[in-house]
């Protein structure tokens, strides 16, 4: 479904990314880690089509990715959430969808957005202000909610569990879960919680200074001595 091959960003003298390549297959769920600064968001930033790539090439559906702008790639199917939510100010949370999905699917489907709202839990919020009304969960939910109303087939969610506590943080994980099978959908999922990563990929990939130092089951790759390192600077834990 998607491919990166030898995906390089520079920013000035960072290599952000360095010889990135790897595929996702459709319906797949794989979990990107890595320690601050190792280059996560900017590969969802290359791939929705924030940032172009120094090199290096992408494919979805075996069409090139390189050139095409953000919104044309929601319409391919690219949606995503960011780690700062920004929902549109002075707008409900069920505005915020509708906005969503005019820009990244060209459609109005009020029954989409409805099942949204009730599959995120914001059915009772629909009608609140999204900038002032919302608790850190819902503000969560509306993000991937967004993301959700641009009609993906792959969706790349970043840190979205962040800064919830472990209550919370599992009932958002079975949320995503039943959104994920209920759309059949290829997720990404960055997220640094190792058991929450575990418990929603069967796959995790780990960047470390903008390389991939390890892709497979997330068993094997916390095991990885390259892996703790990385996070610890130890070879054992
Ligand atoms: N717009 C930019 N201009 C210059 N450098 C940048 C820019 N965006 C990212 N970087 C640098 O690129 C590297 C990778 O950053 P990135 O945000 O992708 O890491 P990350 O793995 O998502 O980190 P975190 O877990 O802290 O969000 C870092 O060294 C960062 O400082």
């Amino acid at each position: 479904m998607l491919t990166l091959d030898g995906v390089q960003v520079n920013f000035g003298g960072v290599q952000a990314l360095k010889n990135a390549s790897f595929a996702v297959a459709e319906g797949e769920s794989v979990g990107l880690v890595g320690p601050n600064g190792a280059g996560k968001t900017t590969l969802f930033n290359v791939i929705s089509g924030v940032i172009r790539p120094t090199g290096g090439r992408l494919t979805f559906r075996g069409q090139s990715l390189l050139g095409l702008p953000d919104w044309k790639r929601a319409r391919l199917g690219i949606g995503r959430s960011f780690q700062i939510p920004r929902p549109l100010g002075h707008c409900t949370v069920r505005e915020n969808l509708i906005v969503a999905q005019r820009f990244g699917a060209g459609i109005n489907d009020p029954k989409r957005i409805d099942e949204i709202l009730d599959l995120l839990g914001l059915r009772d919020k629909a009608d609140a202000d999204a900038t002032g009304a919302l608790a850190l969960t819902e503000h969560k939910a509306l993000e991937v909610g967004k993301a959700l109303a641009t009609n993906p087939s792959l969706l790349l969610l970043d840190e979205v569990l962040a800064g919830l506590e472990t209550n919370s943080k599992r009932a958002f994980m079975e949320r995503l879960g039943a959104v994920r099978d209920r759309y059949r959908l290829a997720l990404v999922i960055i997220e640094h919680d190792l058991p929450t990563i575990a418990a929603l990929c069967p796959r995790v990939l780990v960047l470390n200074f903008g390389q991939i130092i390890a892709d497979g089951a997330p068993d094997a790759v916390f095991r990885n001595p390259e892996v703790i390192r990385s996070y610890t600077g130890e070879t054992t834990l």
